[in-house]
């Protein structure tokens, strides 16, 4: 009886201490913001509050929220700091981010997040090494991504595309109310593309309903919140020293012996045998003994910004060990799964609720596939014009990743203001906010790929635009996922008509996850559109 009564003791005094320290940093947060005469956005303890508060809301309700306070405000700069006391600054003025994200790269070369170096599946992963190290794998990596070594990949991206078709099918046939949840066969084409672009392996995600083994190692790569991720990711990035005391890594082991077992054993295999494969981790394997190089006109202006100027003194001989290849290949399918599937799925559901540019864009798809004896290509996919617009529109409206990061590795006076940027700080770039912003995009809430068009598109600032980031530091498979994106909304819009259903979200809301998902599903009607095969 005592025993408990003492139990209880401690965890009252505990709980009282906790409170006692959020309310104490919340009030030395507010002053230190208050003496740089920052706007200060709150701290953990008013985002639980929001959270408790407004249980139905996702992080980027809360994103919205900061956004609109700075606007109200009236400033471009505002700030939060994170549990373990790290300073955010939270920057929304196109112009900053142009010094940030280029100009004044050599002081953002990182990100946010340091991981342990106990964790053998990441530590080599491009997104998470920092300076020296990033440099030169970024720089042996870039030309894995460039036109002709995604051209060599389109015929797995269109095996891919042709079995999503007949899954939606058989799917719509299956369906006793005429709706699918097109998620599930977009996750099963993001899944077996990326299997075999990427690894070289069938994912069998098409060959069963249930998810194959590489579906269900892929997904659990995924990052979704629930209580245990939210703990196990707080000590991973923000307190990196305790997670390498306590074990504490990103993946379960059963992903590491999964993906390191089959990369690896294919990599022996090429060693052995002298075969290759039309996949990154042969692609890679040659970046590792220097042999692959990047032509200037393979590059778009979008990958000229991203050259690292300088010279690249990074050892990387060790950053591209079969390790480092298992890490990266590993990254390739978190990083290219979900914004992919999340471009697939916002693109359907916009085609969806409006049918006159579904219409539009069906036209074009038509008269491109005449031209090209009824099949796509990769050149033919890429010139379609209004097809580009379309998936431009979806990703200012629905960026699947709502917002990027840097860490500041040298102290840096904000251009235009007093405002001192302390080395160890980072920036918060709000990606979503910007590209609904009405100065930069009038009447922001319609979809109108027109802002795309060939007159419009030279209005729009390259830093009120930024789906997969900007500078050095961009998504190094964005024309990896727009090929890919591309050519399935294609295949799509060929096959079926897309309608609305009865489940499909008016207005969406969305899940709290990583990248921006639909909170239930994306329930669409397909329907086949006569004069097509189904075999
Ligand atoms: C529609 C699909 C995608 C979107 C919207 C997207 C978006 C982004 C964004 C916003 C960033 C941060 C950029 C920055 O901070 O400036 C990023 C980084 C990255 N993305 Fe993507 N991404 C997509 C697909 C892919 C695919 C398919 C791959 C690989 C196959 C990939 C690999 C990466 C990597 C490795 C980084 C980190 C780069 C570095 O730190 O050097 N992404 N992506």
């Amino acid at each position: 009886m005592i025993a408990i009564t003492s139990i209880l003791w401690i965890f009252f005094y505990l709980v009282i201490f906790l409170i006692s320290y959020l309310v104490y940093s919340s009030v030395r947060n507010v002053l230190f913001f208050r003496s740089k005469k920052i706007l200060y956005l709150g701290d953990v303890l008013g985002n639980a509050l929001y959270f408790l508060y407004y249980k139905k809301k996702s992080m980027f309700d809360l994103l919205q929220v900061n956004y609109q306070q700075m606007r109200e405000a009236q400033t471009t700069v505002a700030g939060n700091v994170e549990v373990n006391g790290v300073v955010n600054y939270m920057v929304i003025d196109p112009e900053m981010l142009k010094y940030i994200f280029v100009k004044d790269f050599d002081h953002f070369v990182n990100r946010r997040f340091k991981l342990p170096e106990n964790d053998v599946l990441v530590t080599k992963m491009l997104i998470f090494v920092n300076d020296e190290k990033w440099k030169g794998l970024r720089s042996k990596l870039s030309p894995t991504f460039t036109t002709g070594k995604i051209k060599r990949l389109f015929p797995l991206f269109s095996d891919s595309a042709k079995k999503l078709v007949k899954y939606v099918d058989k799917l719509m046939k299956d369906s006793p109310h005429g709706e699918i949840d097109l998620g599930d066969g977009y996750s099963k084409f993001t899944m077996d593309t990326i299997a075999s672009a990427v690894c070289g392996m069938n994912s069998q995600a098409f060959d069963q309903a249930e998810p194959s083994i590489f579906e269900q190692m892929g997904k659990k790569l995924q990052f979704t919140f629930s209580a245990k991720n939210f703990l196990r990711f707080t000590v991973l990035f923000a307190f990196p020293r305790l997670a390498k005391l306590m074990s504490v890594t990103m993946f379960g082991e059963d992903m590491h012996q999964f993906f390191a077992g089959a990369i690896k054993s294919s990599i022996k295999e090429r060693n052995t045998t002298g075969q290759k494969g039309n996949d990154f981790i042969q692609l890679m394997l040659e970046a590792r003994e220097d042999n692959l190089k990047t032509e200037e006109e393979e590059m778009s202006n979008f990958e000229k910004d991203a050259i690292i100027k300088g010279e690249v003194s990074g050892k990387i001989s060790e950053m591209l060990d079969d390790d480092g290849i298992v890490s990266n290949c590993v990254l390739f399918i978190l990083a290219g799964f979900d914004t992919t599937q999340s471009l697939l799925l916002f693109c359907a559901y916009s085609l969806a609720i409006y049918p006159e540019i579904q219409d539009k864009l069906r036209k074009e798809v038509e008269t491109v596939l005449e031209e090209n004896d009824g099949d796509f290509t990769y050149d033919s996919i890429h010139r379609m014009t209004y097809l580009d617009m379309v998936i431009n529109e979806t990703l200012r409206f629905y960026p699947p990743a709502p917002i990027t990061d840097r860490a500041c590795t040298q102290d840096y006076l904000l251009p235009g203001t007093d405002t001192l940027i302390k080395k160890g700080s980072a920036i918060l770039v709000p990606i979503m906010e910007i590209h609904h912003d009405e100065r930069y995009y009038p009447e922001p809430e319609k979809f109108d790929p027109e802002r795309f068009s060939a007159e419009n598109k030279g209005k729009i600032n390259t830093y009120t635009f930024l789906p997969f980031g900007q500078g050095p530091r961009n998504c190094i498979g964005m024309r990896f996922a727009l090929t890919e994106v591309k050519l399935a909304i294609a295949q799509l819009v060929h096959n079926f008509d897309i309608q609305p259903s009865k489940r499909t979200m008016i207005p969406m809301e969305f899940q709290n996850a990583g990248s921006l998902k639909p909170k239930d599903g994306m329930w669409l009607a397909l329907k086949r559109r006569s004069g097509t095969i189904e075999e």
